[in-house]
């Protein structure tokens, strides 16, 4: 039986304390399963935390402590952000420690660097709670997907945001409501803008992007759009249409460069992905050889990303004494291996979109619109025109286009917001088949 492995936990907070607990339920079938004994050597964290027991771990409030403890083989760093986490990471890596993270921020924004200190110090880091929380989706792409050429993946990667969405349409909530319902439950980030303006989403992206296409960490160049300013009609005029409203993180490969972008997106009801409601998060992955394969689970709460931490610590633990080539390499490839960064600029991009419009209800406007999108190559696929809730109000007019580049698209929305019939700014929202 080889010698245990020594793990150090850095953060005891919703997921910190999710992994004590799942490791005293079952860490005894774990260590089986790995095939030697997992110790908890030492835990780092500013103040105990009363959902875990540490009464019989050894803790220090100075996580640098662990970082720098010669019987740690293993770094969990679990406490987010970017500064210190980074610095810990990285003085773990020079004393010689393998680190697992559940940080996207950290591995979308200092990955490369990262990756690139832990190979010259023949350690490894793994970051499977990164993305999607418990579902192994990094695990799916960097080996289960190893034989295919990957055309385009898209997820429901936020559990915050798809929670807010979901509960604005099945509950009625407010916004504020269902995000502050969100931070209670422990699924929101630290700042909570992160979840609902994308960013989080963008980090988890381009750790997917990186991994599916090869290619060096890009968060710098993802087009990132929130869900804030999603409001409740229009989640009902989508439903009416036949969609769903769904934040969705897209990676694309095409011959000018691989599209990377988050954003609400309409999507049709009858995909399963339309139907992941509440804190769920799913990827689609469509690979050469595969076609069509998609990843379902939790995407954030305690135990659910527990499961992915401890996940890798097995991963780690399993690997402790082989040779650095013999492990899966971080980034998916050896870092040499990795082509370049081309990123589709956004205004190449080209979907069908939804537009709500604020009409006078006068005759001619429809025409006009009509023309103007027209004109930009544009085609009406379907409309809906509902009645002013009062006379003299305004109309909205919802209208599903063709696909078109962002670019054109633009003009179109400028050109109909100088209409003297229409009033105030053009909502418009991707529209994707995922077909
Ligand atoms: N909560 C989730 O569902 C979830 C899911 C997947 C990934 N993550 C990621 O996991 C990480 C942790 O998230 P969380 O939800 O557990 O956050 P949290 O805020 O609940 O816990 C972080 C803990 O780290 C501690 N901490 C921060 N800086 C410290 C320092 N310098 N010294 C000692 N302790 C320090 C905080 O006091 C807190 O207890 C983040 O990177 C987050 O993005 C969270
Ligand atoms: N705040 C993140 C946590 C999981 O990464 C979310 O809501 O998805
Ligand atoms: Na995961």
């Amino acid at each position: 039986m080889p010698r245990a492995v020594r793990i150090g936990i850095c953060g005891l907070g919703t997921v910190g304390s999710g992994t004590l607990n799942v490791l005293a339920r079952n860490g005894r079938e774990v260590a089986a399963r790995c095939g030697r004994a997992l110790v908890i050597e030492q835990i780092g964290a500013r103040r105990d935390n009363p959902n875990c027991d540490t009464s019989q771990l050894s803790v220090t409030r100075d996580i640098f402590d662990v970082a720098s403890n010669p019987s740690v083989d293993i770094l969990v760093e679990l406490i987010g952000g970017t500064t210190v986490a980074k610095e810990l990471v990285r003085t773990a890596i020079e004393n010689g420690k393998h680190i697992v993270t559940a940080n996207k921020a950290l591995i979308a924004e200092h990955g490369n660097e990262l990756f690139e200190l832990a190979a010259q110090h023949g350690v490894t880091i793994a970051y499977e709670a990164a993305v999607a929380g418990g579902i192994p989706i990094i695990k799916s792409l960097r080996e289960g997907l190893v034989g295919n050429q990957v055309q385009w993946l898209a997820g429901i990667i936020n559990g915050t945001g798809n929670y807010i969405l979901t509960e604005m349409r099945e509950k009625g909530r407010s916004f504020d409501q269902a995000l502050a319902q969100a931070q209670a439950l422990g699924y929101a980030e630290a700042d909570p803008t992160f979840d609902v303006e994308g960013i989080d989403a963008a980090h988890k992206l381009v750790i997917m992007a990186s991994l599916a296409f090869a290619m060096p960490l890009a968060f710098d160049k993802v087009y990132t759009e929130g869900i804030s300013r999603i409001c409740s009609e229009d989640i009902r005029y989508a439903e009416e249409l036949g969609y769903r409203i769904k934040h969705l993180g897209i990676a694309r490969r095409t011959d000018k460069g691989v599209e990377l972008r988050v954003h609400p997106t309409l999507i049709p009801e009858r995909r399963l992905i339309a139907n992941v409601n509440g804190v769920m998060n799913a990827v689609l992955v469509e690979g050469d050889a595969v076609g069509p394969t998609l990843y379902y689970g939790a995407g954030a709460g305690d135990e659910a990303t527990a499961s992915a931490v401890i996940a890798d610590i097995v991963d780690v633990a399993r690997t402790l004494e082989a040779k650095p080539e013999q492990r899966v390499p971080a980034a998916g490839v050896a870092l040499a291996e990795q082509g370049g960064t081309q990123v589709l600029p956004e205004e190449d991009v080209i979907t069908s979109y939804y537009l709500r419009i604020a009409a006078h209800d006068k005759p001619g406007v429809m025409s006009q619109v009509a023309t103007i999108c027209s004109d930009q190559g544009i085609s009406i696929e379907a409309l809906i025109q509902h009645e002013p809730v009062a006379a003299e109000a305004l109309v909205p007019v919802v209208i599903l286009t063709s696909r078109a580049d962002e670019a054109s698209l633009r003009l179109a929305v400028s050109q109909i917001e100088t209409l003297d019939t229409v009033e105030g700014e053009v909502v418009r929202i991707r529209v994707e088949s995922l077909g």
